[in-house]
């Protein structure tokens, strides 16, 4: 706005009178002293607040990139200032209208082609000043700023870089500090990578990008490319040692990103090395860093001010943490033969074991000692000798795959640790690893001329079987490779072929006991067991008279145990008398959920460990149990095993009377593989057989166990018995069962074993209809 256009609104009556009488020496305030203010680097304005109008000198105008002279509204003052900051800067103004309010604020504001800039408008007081007119100064700032800023960022950056134990750690780290302080939205670290046998090439090696922009594409095409040294606009930076600007990143052809860059609506990138130079004056390249923003960023000058302190902390960083490599190298290498030393091993061992009890991973311990070496450094000398120990070392590098260890022990003692995918691969893997030893060692050794043979004697021991912990696994690895050198030496032994090495099988086998122990404990507490139930059907297969409850345990991580795994190790201990009462206690409440669900009638049969039946107040407690539950006792069956009536008939009988007496079914379970006498079977107080599976399975066609199931039947039929088969899977078996008069069926053909809601809805299915008994 000039002088005249000014003029004309205060003629028009655009401000009022008696701020019109001031104005003409306002607009000669604006006109006169520009150079002045050109040369003092400070603008001029005037407030009135009354009207929320503003008159801008040219210095000022010129800071805010718009007219000098009068604006009628305040935001045509402030087209160019940052969003976030022109609210607060607007209210900034009209607060000055209140006594004693000094107008001293700092904003931000694009400054066309000289970017980003920081001014300060402060109100400078007037002598004889009219009533709600302020005038002040308009400062620019900006260089005090990035001195503040850039040491602020430095700071932060050097405690990012001090802090940090690794590059990985700290160089992210870094990428997003620089992204977030001065207002990029993408930012990438690349390093040199050198393959053998191929070109360098620079790499994505790391990046960052603001949560709120999808740049996802322009991130997926950093990480595939590769740019060899002068390629594109990373290998110019790495090659020309010089920072450089790219202006209009999707358009500009040489921008080997620019369709990713385009799809995420990138604009303006910066693109600086990272190098340092030592004391000899040579430079050292390192990586090269860039940002990338969607605005065109050109002259912004932050990033360039900063880049040569941000580049050369990074390059210190890294050449400090290269040290510390070499350091950490060499604390774990063995010096002759650039495997890990004794001490590394060791802690890779452990390390190894710690992991494989908490996820019972397998794997294997090889000791391998070379035999007959001290007659190569008698006759040969020690240089000889050190020369079999570095070829060796090579060569087992070479055959071992890739996840081994492989340490020198010390002398002429080697180890590798072997992990393995699973424990049925277990003796085949390390057989063949150790095959490829013993070939390894057999292969002679050439010195000054001469064949130097050797051999080897190795020792294997496996996670968990023959230890948990690495004394016990490298105390079984030694004593078997004590075993190969007797038995002859060029040879390998497995821990378990001996006996002599019960010891770390029986303690291995304690400790696992009692991890198992600690967790069914917890599971028990933290309720990570349920029930399924089989459904047990009349014999023609088509109604459900019975459910087997069968116990699950999921561990929170969601791997299932199966119950031969657990329920041992239970019955070894007084938890198997805890566990069975929380099956009787669900089975129970389930049955009664069974019921209301329109199964009236039905039964549940519960397997019962051997030490509940010397229990004298079971009957007792099961009575509790069922009337607290709203079931009849002769809904409830339990089953017990023909080994432990038979094992202590003393004890258990009573028990079982009273039980019978109570109303509860008793079933003998895995009926014809126990020692049951047919004198002792018939005063036992049961109601029901069952026949072992191993009997069923042979069904039709095993002529013994046709007989065995025949009888058993018949037995039965004789003693007024029900007899269950389980085990039936197959049609042919089934009809065989129900031809010979078999009251009841379980097996996977007629249903497996369902949670409670789907046998619920099997039943509403109206697939299944049950026999009132
Ligand atoms: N050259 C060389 N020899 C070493 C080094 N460290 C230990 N030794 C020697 O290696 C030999 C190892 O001894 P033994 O394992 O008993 O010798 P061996 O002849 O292999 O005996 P067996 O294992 O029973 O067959 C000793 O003579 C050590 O002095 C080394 O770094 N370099």
């Amino acid at each position: 706005m000039n002088n005249k256009l000014l003029s004309s609104q205060v003629e028009r009556g655009a401000i009022e009178a008696p701020r019109a009488i001031a104005l003409p020496a306002l607009l000669a305030q604006v006109a006169l002293p520009e150079t002045m203010e050109a040369a003092a680097g400070f603008g001029r304005w005037w407030l009135d607040t009354r009207e929320a109008q503003l008159v801008l000198s040219h210095g000022a105008a010129q800071f805010l990139n718009v007219d000098a002279g009068l604006h009628r509204a305040l935001e045509t003052c402030f087209t160019h200032v940052v969003p976030e900051d022109m609210l607060l800067l607007i209210m900034a103004l009209m607060q000055a209208k209140l006594p004693g309010v000094k107008l001293d604020y700092e904003f931000r504001v694009l400054q066309g082609t000289r970017g980003l800039r920081w001014l300060r408008m402060q109100s400078v007081p007037q002598e004889g000043g009219i009533a709600g007119m302020h005038a002040g100064v308009l400062v620019d700032v900006t260089a005090a700023r990035h001195i503040e800023m850039r040491e602020r960022f430095s700071y932060a950056m050097t405690q990012s870089l001090v802090g940090a134990g690794s590059l990985d750690e700290a160089v992210p780290r870094v990428i997003q500090l620089v992204c977030e302080n001065l207002g990029w939205e993408w930012g990438a670290y690349w390093q040199m990578r050198h393959a053998p046998m191929e070109q360098p090439q620079l790499a994505c090696q790391y990046f960052w990008n603001h949560s709120e922009y999808a740049l996802a594409a322009f991130t997926r095409a950093s990480c595939d490319i590769r740019m060899t040294p002068g390629e594109g606009f990373i290998g110019h930076v790495w090659d020309t040692g010089q920072a450089c600007w790219i202006e209009d990143m999707k358009n500009d052809s040489s921008f080997l990103r620019r369709d990713s860059a385009r799809e995420c609506g990138l604009e303006s990138g910066y693109a600086f090395p990272v190098s340092y130079v030592t004391a000899d004056g040579q430079r050292h390249s390192v990586g090269v860093l860039e940002f990338f923003s969607t605005l065109t960023r050109q002259h912004d000058a932050q990033l360039p001010n900063l880049s040569a302190v941000i580049g050369g902390l990074i390059a210190q960083a890294v050449q400090r943490m290269e040290q510390q490599e070499i350091m950490r190298r060499l604390a774990q290498t063995d010096d002759l033969t650039g495997l890990a030393n004794r001490n590394y091993f060791h802690r890779q061992l452990e390390e190894m074991s710690a992991d494989a009890g908490r996820s019972g991973a397998p794997f294997g311990l090889l000791y391998i000692d070379l035999d007959r070496f001290k007659p190569v450094n008698d006759a040969f000398g020690h240089d000889a000798g050190n020369l079999v120990l570095r070829e060796f070392a090579q060569r087992l590098q070479k055959l071992a795959p890739q996840d081994v260890c492989i340490g020198r022990l010390g002398g002429d003692e080697f180890a590798i640790l072997a992990p393995l995918a699973c424990r049925a691969e277990a003796m085949p893997a390390l057989q063949a690893l150790a095959e490829r030893v013993l070939a390894a060692a057999r292969m002679p050794f050439q010195f000054e001329g001469n064949d130097l043979k050797v051999s080897t004697s190795i020792g294997i021991s496996v996670f968990a079987e023959n230890g948990w912990t690495p004394q016990e696994l490298l105390r079984s690895a030694d004593e078997a490779m004590y075993r190969s050198k007797k038995s002859g030496r060029n040879a390998y032994c497995f821990c378990s072929d001996s006996g002599t090495l019960l010891l770390a099988q029986q303690q291995t086998s304690l400790a696992r006991q009692l991890t198992m122990e600690a967790e069914l404990h917890r599971a028990l507490a933290e309720n990570e067991f349920h029930l399924e139930y089989q459904p047990v059907f009349d014999h023609y297969g088509d109604r459900m008279v019975a459910v087997e409850a069968l116990l699950r345990w999921r561990k929170p991580d969601g791997e299932m145990v199966p119950p031969d795994q657990f329920i041992p190790i239970a019955e070894k201990s007084r938890l198997i008398v805890q566990i069975g009462r929380w099956v009787v206690r669900q089975a129970c409440r389930d049955l009664a959920v069974l019921h209301s669900a329109g199964l009236a009638g039905l039964r549940v049969n519960v397997n019962m460990a051997a030490p509940e039946f010397t229990n004298t107040s079971l009957p007792y407690e099961l009575t509790e149990v069922v009337a607290s539950c709203g079931i009849a006792a002769r809904h409830l069956c339990l089953e017990l095993t023909e080994g432990l009536v038979m094992k202590q008939p003393e004890k258990v009988l009573p028990v079982m009377q009273m039980l019978r007496q109570l109303g509860f079914h008793i079933s003998l379970d895995d009926f014809g593989i126990g020692h049951s006498s047919l004198s002792r079977l018939k005063k036992l107080p049961i109601t029901s057989l069952k026949i072992d599976r191993s009997f069923v399975a042979g069904l039709p066609h095993d002529r013994g166990d046709g007989a065995i199931v025949r009888s058993i039947i018949d037995l039965g039929r004789h003693m007024k018995l029900d007899v269950v088969a389980e085990g039936v899977e197959t049609d042919a078996q089934l009809l065989y069962l129900a031809q010979f008069g078999c009251t009841y069926l379980q097996g996977y053909l007629l249903s497996r074993p369902l949670p409670l809601q789907q046998l619920i809805a099997l039943h509403h299915n109206g697939k299944q209809q049950l026999r009132q008994p």
